[in-house]
């Protein structure tokens, strides 16, 4: 058979994996919805496991690779996951016409919120200088106009958000009021201001990009500011999708950013500099990528393609970053020593503290 034989009967497999792709989805959609009736939750991780474990069975029959199979069924459980959740964030409609305020509803996180919140029935208002995309009724200015919502939500850089939290405290809005904040301390007098103005407020962190359109093992953080009803309400809303709500008081929440981001962003952002810094083109090195290079690259490209005002804030807004980046700093030079004096020893004790912390064995 010559190529163009075969190349027709590849899209005929492709065609018909597509089909049962859909067939798939259609069945998972049925299982959203019978599972929603009666009350079980979306994701079930033994479910997963079997489905798993039954493909890699068939590829060993089949004679084809199993991780091949398992690496395409992880893609569809994550497909199945995203359309469950976002059928029952729309069928529990936890909004039923509430009115939310979405300041700084424009930007990335601004707008996954707006989304997120018109999904479950609320109706969005939007208040930004910059037009929304997605159509909600706006503003330019969030304090031109009552402020009668039941949320109002401030999604805006951290400086704003602190000043608005502010000036809502004198406001009093009747609603629930929380922020997005990635970083809580510089909040901390604005929170405690509208505590005290009786305000219902909480802050909250949803640990994911703009980019999430499945929350499956996303990580939320929600803050305690004096008013547990406030801080159940903004739980509440994930409480149709499939995200993990952690609970934190202020100092512990950045402390631990330190670590989750202010860390794991330096890193990157080190890594990227001196690699731009080494005179090797990029797509060179690209082009003989190790297993350790290409995924740390992947990384290092996500960070690097993020707004820089926002990881700047990360970085210099967190009193908890300062100690982080200099233990970065001295596990450098510890390793740099012990590379310039051919001490091995203590490289082999750098890294054996590491295995030590992960709890992960040497292969
Ligand atoms: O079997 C289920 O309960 C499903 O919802 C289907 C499915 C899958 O895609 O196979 C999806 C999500 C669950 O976590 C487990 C499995």
């Amino acid at each position: 058979m010559d190529i163009p034989e075969l190349r027709a009967q590849l899209d005929q497999v492709d065609k018909d994996l597509v089909r049962l792709a859909a067939e798939r989805q259609r069945i998972v959609a049925e299982i959203g919805r019978s599972k929603r009736g009666s009350g079980r939750p979306l994701r079930d991780f033994r479910r997963e496991k079997e489905v798993l474990d039954n493909v890699r069975g068939h590829a060993r029959e089949a004679g084809i690779d199993p991780e091949l199979a398992a690496g395409l069924m992880q893609l569809l459980i994550n497909a199945s996951l995203t359309r469950q959740e976002q059928d029952t964030v729309r069928a529990l409609s936890q909004g039923g016409g509430r009115r939310a305020l979405v300041i700084g509803g424009s930007g990335r996180m601004g707008a996954w919120f707006a989304r997120f919140l018109d999904a479950q029935g609320f109706q969005v208002e939007v208040a930004d200088p910059v037009a929304n995309a997605a159509g909600f009724a706006q503003r330019e200015r969030w304090d031109e106009g009552g402020l009668e919502h039941d949320l109002i939500v401030v999604a805006t850089p951290l400086r704003a958000a602190a000043r608005i939290l502010a000036a809502l405290a004198e406001k009093r809005p009747p609603g629930i009021v929380f922020d997005l904040g990635s970083i809580k301390t510089p909040l901390r007098g604005s929170l405690a201001a509208l505590k005290a103005a009786g305000v219902r407020a909480t802050s909250i962190h949803p640990l994911f990009g703009p980019s999430a359109n499945v929350l499956a093992g996303r990580h939320v953080v929600l803050i305690d500011c004096g008013d547990r009803a406030a801080l159940e309400a903004a739980r509440a809303l994930f409480a149709s999708t499939t995200a993990i709500t952690v609970e934190m008081d202020l100092d512990e929440h950045d402390r631990v950013i330190a670590l989750v981001l202010g860390l794991s962003h330096a890193v990157n952002i080190a890594f990227t500099a001196a690699l731009a810094g080494s005179g090797v083109d990029s797509e060179r090195l690209k082009a003989v990528s190790s297993t350790t290079f290409g995924a740390q690259l992947g990384i290092a490209e996500g960070v690097a393609r993020e707004n820089p005002h926002l990881y700047f804030e990360i970085q210099s807004l967190n009193a908890h970053n300062g100690p982080a980046l200099t233990a970065l700093d001295e596990a450098v030079h510890t390793l740099l020593a012990a590379v310039r004096n051919g001490d091995e020893d203590s490289f082999v004790s750098l890294m054996q503290q590491g295995r030590d912390y992960l709890h992960a064995p040497q292969e």
